[in-house]
């Protein structure tokens, strides 16, 4: 039977990479996770067992710890780096995918750090020939608002027990991705921190009637604040709290313990686009 090799990539995944820059008095940290993803004109590979077009896995590890040498601008302008690098130098390779994720650290002093919990920075790049695409990111992003949130007039069939809540605890971890209309001449640093701001003033400002409310309040909102950006894709896991039933211990409950279920959970996803 004829058969053939379909789509394939191959590259070098979570490569963790830590650069000090110690120029001024107050060092910075940036810490990265890096995977790279190559395309190309990669058949005899797979068919021959000829590799001579493989520019190798520990080869494109290196290529990123070589250029964090000459220092990193922002997790976007790294990834397009990267992947034009690679495009441009190899004859088999048409197409690159760098995928950076970006943990933050607090400086406590000039030398002394606290790694922030609070949101990993994200960001992929895909380079296609001449062609380039930026989508850049936060997850991890964990909110809750202890009122202004509620959930009723929901559809019901002979499964349904859910009761109507006029007020309820909503709480989400927030996995954003956006993408960029242009990538020449963009403050990648300002529009994550415009976008980020974005979604949480959003996610607090808006009175809930659902958490796809929300969603589409939280994306317009950073599309507004950020004209590079085309469209956002949010990804909101329902962190549901449950009043806990306190009545067979004789006491009352006016929302005040609650059970944080971790799973399963309610997964409301959508994209905003302009
Ligand atoms: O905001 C919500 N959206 C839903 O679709 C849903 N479904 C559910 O059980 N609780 C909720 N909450």
């Amino acid at each position: 039977m004829l058969m053939r090799i379909g789509a394939n990539s191959y590259g070098k995944s979570e490569c963790r990479l830590v650069r000090i820059d110690r120029r001024a008095r107050a060092h910075r940290i940036q810490d990265l996770t890096v995977s790279t993803s190559l395309a190309g004109s990669l058949d005899k590979v797979h068919l021959d067992g000829d590799n001579t077009g493989v520019l190798p896995t520990d080869s494109q590890k290196n290529t990123v710890y070589g250029f964090a040498r000459r220092g990193i601008d922002s997790i976007e302008a790294f990834g397009l780096e990267l992947a034009r690098h690679f495009v441009d130098t190899q004859h088999s390779i048409h197409r690159a995918t760098v995928a950076i994720e970006q943990t933050m650290w607090h400086p406590v002093d000039d030398i002394s750090f606290r790694r922030g919990g609070e949101l990993t920075r994200i960001a992929t790049v895909r380079v296609d020939g001449p062609q380039a695409e930026v989508t850049g990111g936060l997850t991890g992003l964990t909110l809750l608002k202890s009122t202004d949130s509620e959930f009723q007039g929901f559809a019901r069939d002979r499964f349904t027990t859910l009761p109507p809540a006029a007020d309820r605890v909503l709480a989400t971890s927030v996995d954003a991705r956006w993408r960029f209309g242009r990538i020449e001449g963009v403050d990648w640093d300002k529009v994550f921190d415009l976008a980020h701001q974005a979604l949480v003033q959003a996610f607090a400002g808006t009175y809930s009637r659902s958490l796809q409310q929300t969603l589409y309040a939280m994306g317009e909102a950073a599309l507004d604040a950020c004209p590079e950006l085309t469209e956002i894709h949010l990804s909101l896991p329902n962190k549901h709290h449950f009043l806990v039933d306190l009545t067979p211990f004789g006491m009352d409950n006016p929302d005040v313990v609650y059970y944080a279920a971790d799973r399963p959970y309610g997964l409301i996803e959508g994209t905003v686009s302009r």
